[in-house]
């Protein structure tokens, strides 16, 4: 089963210790109600990942684990299979013992767009709120933070977390905990609080806003990055049913929309930092995420609009400071 208890112990004398008072309970209650049924077969594949500790790391400019020399063919070929059995792997890349999990989405070019412009990270205690598998958790560790606590609640990506953290030897300041922004207590503890691809997902997205201020420090850095649309103040788009497909997108403001949003949560010193369309390059179908993709979810004939005819995915970077 997996356990959080070194996350406990990371947080007993720092500056998250007040969580302490409500999310061992909480986990607890996730070790022994959580139902997903393949849960238990991503548990023992953990299990089986067994391998010697790795003769490389590089988390500052991707995430490498192991050079690659020190597993035979035999021996890759079995870790292969082993990681294929958390497919879907949507967020990466990564490179495990000269293995390339080319996942559907290049999260490092996210990680590209937004860094340049982030205060940095050193001696930072950070929050990735819907950190995926965590991919954006380990760049940020490589970025020399003190301390990257990641939340989302799908079990799969927390397998596929602790598949990485284990090959990688196991003993980080970087933990994934299974809960979701409104689970977290008000803790006001964070240096920099991420959310990343999470806020169109929110049926409340002010009350997100507000979440996310709950959790940064005085002063502290909010990264915003979320699907906006083109227009002023007053323009959002709710679709009447799914966007791209999703069944689970309520809200795509403008930027400028999005800016008043962070005022009225008394926020300052907003400023868009990146626009970009999501290329097909960016999103797309792998030998590691064998499902549907970007390209089906947009207009054959025109790809500036997604199949139920809205403007195809564009994405806004917004720091801001509480
Ligand atoms: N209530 C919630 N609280 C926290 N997380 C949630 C919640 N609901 C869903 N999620 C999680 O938010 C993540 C959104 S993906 C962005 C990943 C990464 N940040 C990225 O920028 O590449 C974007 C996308 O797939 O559209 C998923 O991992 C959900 O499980």
């Amino acid at each position: 089963m997996i356990s959080f208890s070194s996350f406990y112990q990371d947080i007993a004398d720092s500056q998250l210790s007040s969580l302490l008072e409500s999310l061992p309970a909480k986990l607890g209650n996730w070790q022994r109600e959580n139902n997903h049924g393949a849960l238990p077969k991503w548990e023992k594949t953990l299990t089986k990942l067994n391998y010697p500790a790795p003769d490389k790391l590089d988390f500052a400019d991707s995430v490498t684990v192991g050079s690659g020399q020190q597993l035979s063919a035999g021996q890759r070929e079995k870790l292969e299979n082993l990681l294929q059995l958390l497919h879907p792997w949507r967020k990466g890349p990564y490179d495990i013992h000269g293995i390339h999990i080319d996942t559907e989405w290049r999260s490092d070019w996210k990680w590209q767009r937004v860094a340049p412009h982030i205060s940095p990270l050193q001696n930072r205690t950070i929050l990735d709120v819907g950190c995926g598998s965590g991919y954006h958790m380990w760049r940020m560790y490589g970025a020399a933070a003190r301390m990257v606590v990641g939340i989302d609640p799908s079990p799969l990506f927390l397998c596929q977390f602790e598949a990485v953290k284990k090959l990688a030897g196991g003993q980080f300041p970087v933990h994934l905990l299974p809960l979701g922004i409104e689970d977290m207590p008000a803790s006001e503890a964070f240096d920099t609080v991420f959310s990343m691809g999470v806020l169109y997902h929110r049926k409340s997205p002010i009350e997100h806003l507000l979440q996310l201020r709950d959790q940064l420090r005085d002063g502290g850095e909010l990264i915003l990055e979320t699907l906006v649309i083109d227009g002023d103040q007053q323009t959002v788009l709710v679709p009447e049913d799914r966007y791209g497909k999703m069944n689970n997108v309520w809200f795509i403001p403008s930027v400028a929309a999005l800016e008043l949003w962070l005022r009225r949560c008394d926020f300052k010193e907003i400023r868009c930092v990146n626009l970009d369309v999501t290329s097909l390059a960016e999103q797309r179908t792998t030998p590691w995420m064998r499902n549907e993709s970007l390209v089906d979810y947009l207009d054959p004939n025109n790809i500036d609009l997604t199949v139920e005819g809205y403007p195809a995915p564009k994405r806004a970077t917004i720091i801001a400071v509480k």
